[in-house]
């Protein structure tokens, strides 16, 4: 993911913050099980009214079981759902103010595209005339009004996906919930259609939840990231938080592309820390507060982008400098990416934006380098 942006620059709506906010959504020591397998376990977790929330973890984390919960497909073993104050429990899906936006769009093949949007609304027996504004207006808002008689095989994939999340909207659910909707774009495509969904969420003034195992969709949709493993959400925060403040090698390590120097705390004051990395890694120093004794392990984390990679040693290079050797280098166009390897034997990373159209290489292969970074560029974690 190197230097990329994170996400559309969003109001200024964090609720979560507001201790006055209510619970929109909310998941209570939820556990659920199959036979013997525990797919979410004991998971608490509030979403809040109008907020974009992204579940992102592996394959098999339980992302899905936690928005079928939500959607009435599946019930807790243990614990409790709510939404806007109401247990959930034993409410079937078609009662409950929800939608479920599968990737596979589950169009029907012979209806037209209006037909396609009005089923649900006919379903509810809601009045003909009501129907044919719902479905005028729900075309309008996903840009498809041109397209109303067609039938699905006459669109293109980014069009039947606009059909299938105005037929999710059609009735008015006051949380959609999104399973890899996305999924089946191209990635120019799938890039675009993000940043419509949000403009679309923030329109309509909904609840989103979205699954998703593309780290970057959920950077770039969501308000808040859960970030799962094994049924448990290891970090809740925003994406700028779980990218510059992960709490965990876990989290570091999934969201984007991190370097992990192992090491031992030396100083742990109030608002700094000093980490022995050994001979790979040196002296590290970093501006933070955390509890942590001296002596404790820890690991020095910092991002590629972070770190400056010069052929020259720095002037005075006691700490935040190790040296080595370019062993390859990653031309991606816009940036390119330098593995080093330290004389311990390990490998770092380092990201180079390519500025000028340059094809001279100032730094190549089994060049002697030093990276170098600030002492806030990074962050100690202890788990
Ligand atoms: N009906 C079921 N019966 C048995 N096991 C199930 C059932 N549904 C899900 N599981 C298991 O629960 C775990 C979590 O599944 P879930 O679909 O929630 O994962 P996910 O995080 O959404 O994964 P993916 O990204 O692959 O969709 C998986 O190991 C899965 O095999």
């Amino acid at each position: 993911m190197a230097a990329k942006a994170v996400g559309p620059v969003k109001r200024s709506f964090a609720p979560w913050r507001d201790p006055a906010s209510a619970p929109f959504i909310e998941f209570r020591n939820v556990t659920k099980r199959f036979g013997d397998f525990v797919a979410v376990d004991d998971l608490t977790l509030t979403i809040y009214e109008r907020e974009f929330f992204a579940l992102l973890g592996p394959s098999g984390c339980g992302k899905t079981t936690l928005m079928r919960m939500v959607a009435g497909f599946d019930e807790p073993t243990v614990g409790e759902v709510l939404l806007d104050g109401q247990n959930l429990a034993g409410v079937p899906p078609y009662r409950r103010p929800t939608n479920m936006m599968f990737q596979s769009y589950a169009l029907f093949p012979h209806m037209t595209v209006e037909a396609n949007i009005a089923f649900g609304l006919k379903q509810d027996r809601m009045p003909k005339a009501d129907i044919a504004t719902r479905v005028e207006e729900m075309l309008a808002l996903v840009k498809l009004t041109p397209f109303a008689k067609r039938k699905p095989h006459q669109l293109s994939g980014g069009q039947k996906q606009r059909v299938a999340l105005a037929r999710s909207l059609a009735r008015k659910p006051k949380v959609l919930l999104l399973d890899e909707p996305l999924g089946a774009l191209d990635k120019k495509l799938r890039e675009d259609t993000q940043f419509e969904l949000v403009d679309l969420q923030q329109k309509l003034g909904l609840t989103f939840l979205i699954v998703t195992h593309d780290q970057e969709e959920a950077m770039t949709v969501a308000d808040r990231v859960a970030v799962m493993d094994q049924g448990r959400i290891i970090q809740v925060a925003t994406p700028a938080e779980v990218y510059e403040q992960p709490n965990s090698r876990y989290v570091a390590d999934f969201i984007g592309d991190i370097n992990l120097l192992e090491g031992r705390i030396t100083v742990c004051n109030d608002g700094f820390i000093r980490l022995d990395c050994g001979v790979g890694g040196g002296t590290v120093e970093v501006d933070q507060t955390m509890d942590a004794t001296p002596g404790e392990n820890g690991w020095f984390a910092i991002r590629p982008e972070k770190m400056t990679l010069s052929l020259d040693p720095p002037e005075n290079p006691t700490v935040n400098c190790i040296a080595g050797d370019v062993w390859d280098i990653g031309y991606l166009g816009d940036v390119s990416i330098y593995h080093v390897r330290l004389a311990g034997g390990a490998t770092v990373k380092a990201t180079v934006t390519n500025r000028t159209r340059l094809v001279e290489r100032p730094i190549s292969w089994d060049d002697k380098v030093w990276l170098t970074w600030p002492r806030d560029a990074g962050i100690v974690l202890t788990r």
